[in-house]
């Protein structure tokens, strides 16, 4: 299990600001959360928090108990925390089979490195020895990343925005290729996201916003809630909402 515990981050700065404001959060083995809320809500900062990009400015990271909030990046992934870009590294001169390859290292045997293609929704025939670099599309670039995430069998593996940049017609194939990790793997996924279709592969759904968290429940109370909720998301005083400015009154 992963846990948070009175989480703050400031970023230092001419007037430093927090961007996390005591988050208290647990992540259990086996289960998938995914992280949403306004734009600037603080999710990424979350995420990077996890990963150890960010080392929180107060509070404390645990997983399975042990104390990882001073690790580096390199040493949460020594213990099994992954994180997949919203936009991929490219590596020059390497084929996609020896990303693959370099990604499933720790447990060779057990990584069929065609059936990881085909999780992703990509042909190994037509993959395996393309170059990972500028000749393959976003979409394409983003579910090889995606491939090498799950060919290092993590214990928590963060996705920052899965669906950027991948087609309507790929993106069932995306939610089912979460829906077999689940079913496949303990792995728990993290995945940050606005689209309903992601949210609804979710145990639980978590609301961030101003850096605080602002809802988290089981994914069916959430999602009833966006639905319902008509009230206006502008700052001041409406009551009809963004986009019949003409109600609003602040
Ligand atoms: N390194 C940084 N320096 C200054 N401000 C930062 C830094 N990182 C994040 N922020 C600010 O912190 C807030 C939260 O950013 P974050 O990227 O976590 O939001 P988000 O919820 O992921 O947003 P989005 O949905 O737009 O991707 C934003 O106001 C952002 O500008």
């Amino acid at each position: 299990m992963l846990e948070l515990q009175k989480v703050s981050l400031e970023i230092q700065g001419d007037k430093g600001f927090e961007i996390l404001k005591n988050i208290n959060l647990k992540f259990y083995e086996k289960k998938i959360y995914v992280v949403t809320g306004p734009n600037g809500g603080g999710k990424s900062s979350l995420a990077k928090i996890i990963m150890g990009v960010y080392n929180p400015t107060s509070g404390q990271i645990l997983l399975d108990e042990q104390d990882i909030t001073s690790m580096s990046i390199t040493e949460r992934a020594r213990m099994g925390i992954g994180y997949a870009f919203q936009s991929p590294p490219r590596f020059k001169g390497i084929k996609v089979r020896e990303l693959l390859k370099m990604a499933a290292s720790h447990n060779p045997e057990k990584v069929n490195i065609c059936d990881l293609l085909y999780d992703v929704g990509l042909c190994a025939q037509d993959y395996l020895n393309r170059d990972v670099d500028a000749s393959l599309s976003g979409g394409e670039m983003k579910r090889i990343e995606i491939a090498t995430v799950l060919a290092r069998n993590l214990k928590i593996a963060v996705f920052d925005e899965p669906e950027a940049g991948i087609d309507l017609w790929s993106f069932q194939k995306l939610a089912e290729t979460f829906r077999n990790i689940h079913m496949k793997y303990d792995t728990t996924i993290i995945l940050i996201s606005h689209q309903e279709r992601i949210m609804e592969l979710a145990d639980e759904i978590i609301i961030m916003s101003s850096g605080m968290v602002s809802a988290q429940s089981e994914r069916d109370i959430i999602l009833a809630g966006i639905m319902n909720n008509d009230s206006c998301a502008c700052s001041t005083k409406c009551v009809k909402g963004v986009g019949q400015s003409a109600e609003c009154v602040g």
